[in-house]
């Protein structure tokens, strides 16, 4: 018997994800998998391609449901988290999927998020400095958001190393349908989104301030894309270079020093473009980096796969890291192709 996990928001697209990484899991054991609306629906009925889980139903969200595990991933709406999370006993360790806890400033949650800030945990992205340590000795983790991650992990090592501007960042970033959710309204994820870019969220994206609090830029602006594509985040992300000639080699030797070890971030070799589709079903970044020959504005490129890094596998990385396990386990640095 491995260690005892819960799933709660298991009929989502999260939720779905996260049980698909731990059947393959070596060290975890599923014991509840909850629902809201679709609780005492068979699993199966949910999500067809979970055949491992057997005539499993999916259970109600209950504190007492979920306490029976020793480590609780919560895949809810934003908000839905921090009155469960207050409820489970402290011997249960979390990590959140969902908003709630990313934020330290109260201001700018209640800006981009409203309603009232709930606090905030250790922030699960092991890759930046001094992470690692942190997520380990926590009980509690709020995991990334699935555009930040993306962002976070090109920008962060550039500004560290005094190489870009942290005042004069700009992002366009393209994103699967389901990075909305399982619950979008139906024509966001019909017909109409097949043939179909379109920006949304202009100018006051949620991932903003998130962006910020992890890579020490001051301000930031970003351009989310809806993108006819299920999976898969494409992130382009320009900043003004802090001294003239800076080339995409001094970029690239940045970006390469600071992931060398990291088993999920790939630097990729020179005159090559991170594609969504070679992350689809891995918990891998694929990062790039030039100069633009007409602004010498540096400009980085990040694919993820919007369910494995940005969501389901970076909250099993966590776990692993709390549960004092390989980080690695039950997750893959391959994608599926085509
Ligand atoms: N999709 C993505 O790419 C990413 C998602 N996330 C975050 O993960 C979380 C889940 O997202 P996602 O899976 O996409 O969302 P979905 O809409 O696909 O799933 C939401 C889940 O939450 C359940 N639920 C809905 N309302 C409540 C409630 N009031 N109380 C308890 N459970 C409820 C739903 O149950 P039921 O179906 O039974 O109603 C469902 O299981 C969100 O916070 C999201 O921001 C983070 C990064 C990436
Ligand atoms: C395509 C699409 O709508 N994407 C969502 C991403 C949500 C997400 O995964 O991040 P959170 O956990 O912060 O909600 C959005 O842009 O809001």
């Amino acid at each position: 018997m491995g260690v005892r996990v819960a799933v709660a928001g298991a009929s989502g697209y999260a939720g779905g994800e996260l049980l698909r990484l731990l059947a393959a899991h070596p060290g975890l054991d599923v014991v509840a998998a909850t629902a809201h609306g679709q609780a005492g629906v068979p699993l199966g009925q949910v999500h067809p391609q979970l055949v491992s889980y057997g005539d499993l139903i999916l259970g109600n969200t209950t504190v007492d449901e979920l306490a029976k595990a020793e480590l609780v991933f919560l895949a809810l709406p934003h908000g839905a988290s921090a009155g469960l999370a207050a409820q489970l006993p402290s011997s249960v360790k979390i990590v959140d999927l969902g908003a709630d806890f990313r934020l330290r400033d109260a201001a700018a949650w209640q800006r981009y998020y409203g309603g009232s800030h709930a606090g905030s945990w250790t922030y699960g992205l092991p890759e930046l400095p001094g992470q690692r340590a942190e997520i380990a000795a926590a009980d509690r983790v709020a995991n990334t958001g699935c555009y930040a991650v993306a962002v976070i992990l090109a920008l962060a090592p550039l500004i560290a190393a005094g190489l870009i501007e942290p005042t004069d960042v700009v992002v366009v970033a393209s994103s699967g349908t389901s990075g909305a959710g399982r619950s979008a309204k139906a024509n966001l994820l019909g017909s109409e989104v097949m043939s179909d870019l379109s920006a949304y969220k202009v100018g006051a994206h949620q991932h903003v301030p998130e962006i910020l609090q992890a890579t020490g830029a001051e301000t930031l602006s970003m351009t989310p894309v809806l993108a006819p594509m299920p999976r898969g985040i494409l992130a382009a992300v320009t900043a003004r270079p802090t001294t003239a000639g800076v080339t995409a080699e001094d970029v690239l030797a940045v970006l390469s020093r600071a992931y060398a070890d990291e088993p999920f971030v790939h630097v990729l070799l020179a005159g090559r473009q991170p594609h969504t589709a070679a992350t689809f079903g891995s918990n891998s970044a694929h990062l790039q980096a030039a100069v633009d020959l007409s602004s010498g504005r540096v400009i980085l490129t990040s694919a993820i796969d919007n369910l494995g890094k940005g969501a389901a596998g970076q909250a099993v990385q966590n776990a692993n890291l709390m549960l004092g396990m390989d980080e690695t386990a039950g997750l893959s640095a391959n994608g599926v192709a085509p």
